[in-house]
């Protein structure tokens, strides 16, 4: 670069706040600002560490070769038929040298992508199925995956699950030169059409009025008043089942969108989804107690051991996430949102039968109303079947950027709650 050059890029760049440097950089990765950055760039400082994540995933020091990664993003998308993400890491993946022969569908890519697909359906929908035979599955054989190559894979699974997630629950349009994103829709018929499309979750979603930002300061500052409450680790598990089973209760009618062609081609065992925990039938699977296997005592070092950096990468962004505040809700200032967002976190975990045993799950119910958690249970098990609607009946007093806000911590938590299985079983096979 010419000193020129660089002087303008200096000039430039310093008149750019902090979110415009975050956009630069991604400009420059990706060669363009995808609707994802734009969305997260309510939240600077966590963008900066999910494109550090992400980048490092993608482009950095890595077992897999880069036009795999991005097929198993397509694959992972694939899952819950974001055809959004699907598409850009289609695009990716010409860009990267990849077989155009592939995007025909995984019977044209070579068995060792093909056997990955077991593993991306339970990491996706029912993450506690996953063992350590799972594992050994793909280790083993002629056209086998390394250890270093297993987890990263996984890792890039879990990314492109829980971002599905975001960008259903942000309701993220295609890119303007995607299929169906240069489309002029007037408003009228986006209304009926989303209207049609019936998002009601058990009949109620329309009639129950919620109980406001002013009734949620009282209750959580009535928490905080009240501090830790001495309770039995008896006590606590049965709060943690009652919710558990109130969730269950929690179904959506909403009717899961016909997948198109396009997508399906990618979609082995379509029919797979999540099951409630509650539910489950498999009576080995006990609920997963986070004393037992942590993210920071356990999967962490694990990670970072197989694909190095990787924890840290992932640490940064989880805690991020899990700690982020600007002590607002909705137009309040100089509140301690701390109860709020716990909730949200914790009951993400319960949805995959994740314990924390030093939780009161009580605070679940005094602090997030039925709407909410049906809201959080669709984002994060079934992001394709949320519809406008749902979005519109949620956090109605909450700001844009908050709603953004609880759908981080959304993605965050699922990715956390998935590989908290999946190098759990990935540990089993190890020792
Ligand atoms: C999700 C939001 C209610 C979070 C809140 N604005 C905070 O700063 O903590």
């Amino acid at each position: 670069m010419h000193s020129e050059d660089l002087d303008f890029w200096i000039e430039i760049c310093s008149d750019l706040n902090e979110t415009q440097m975050l956009f630069l950089d991604a400009f420059l990765q990706n060669n363009r600002i995808d609707y994802i950055t734009q969305i997260m760039g309510f939240h600077p400082k966590y963008l900066e560490c999910f494109l550090s994540t992400q980048q490092y995933l993608l482009r950095g020091d890595g077992p897999l070769p880069f036009h795999y990664r991005h097929y198993i993003a397509i694959m992972a998308a694939g899952r819950h038929q974001c055809g959004y993400l699907m598409h850009l890491h289609e695009q990716e993946f010409i860009l990267q040298g990849g077989n155009p022969e592939w995007l025909k569908g995984p019977s044209f890519t070579p068995k060792k992508l093909r056997n990955l697909n077991e593993v991306n359906k339970l990491m996706a929908h029912r993450p506690w199925m996953l063992s350590k035979m799972h594992i050994e599955n793909l280790t083993k054989g002629k056209e086998n995956w390394s250890l270093a190559e297993v987890m990263q894979a996984i890792i890039l699974l879990s990314h492109f699950h829980a971002l599905c997630s975001f960008v259903n629950g942000c309701g993220i349009k295609p890119e303007i030169d995607h299929n169906g994103g240069h489309t002029f829709r007037s408003s009228v018929s986006e209304q009926n059409s989303e209207t049609d499309s019936d998002g009601s979750t058990n009949g109620e979603m329309n009639g129950e009025p919620e109980v406001g930002i002013n009734v949620l300061l009282e209750r959580m500052k009535k928490i905080s008043e009240e501090g830790e409450e001495e309770t039995t680790e008896e006590e606590r598990l049965k709060r943690f089942n009652k919710i558990e089973i109130q969730s269950a209760e929690i179904t959506t009618t909403a009717r899961r969108p016909s997948p198109v062609a396009e997508i399906l081609k990618y979609v082995e065992d379509e029919e797979f989804s999540y099951t409630d925990f509650a539910k489950r039938t498999e009576e080995t699977q006990p609920t997963f107690r986070i004393q037992d296997y942590s993210w920071e005592e356990h999967a962490f070092s694990l990670a970072n051991r197989l694909y190095p950096d990787i924890g840290t990468h992932l640490d940064d962004k989880f805690n991020m996430a899990y700690n982020l505040t600007y002590y607002t809700m909705g137009e309040n200032n100089d509140v301690d949102t701390t109860a709020f967002r716990r909730s949200i976190w914790n009951y993400i975990h319960l949805l995959y039968g994740i314990m924390h045993d030093d939780y009161n799950y009580g605070q679940v119910n005094q602090l997030l109303e039925r709407n909410l958690k049906a809201y959080v249970k669709t984002v994060t098990c079934y992001p394709e079947r949320l519809t406008r609607k749902e979005y519109d009946n949620v956090m109605r007093e909450f700001k844009h950027s908050e709603k953004v806000h609880v759908n981080l911590m959304l993605l965050e938590a699922r990715q956390q709650g998935e590989l908290l299985y999946a190098l759990r079983a990935v540990n089993q096979y190890m020792t």
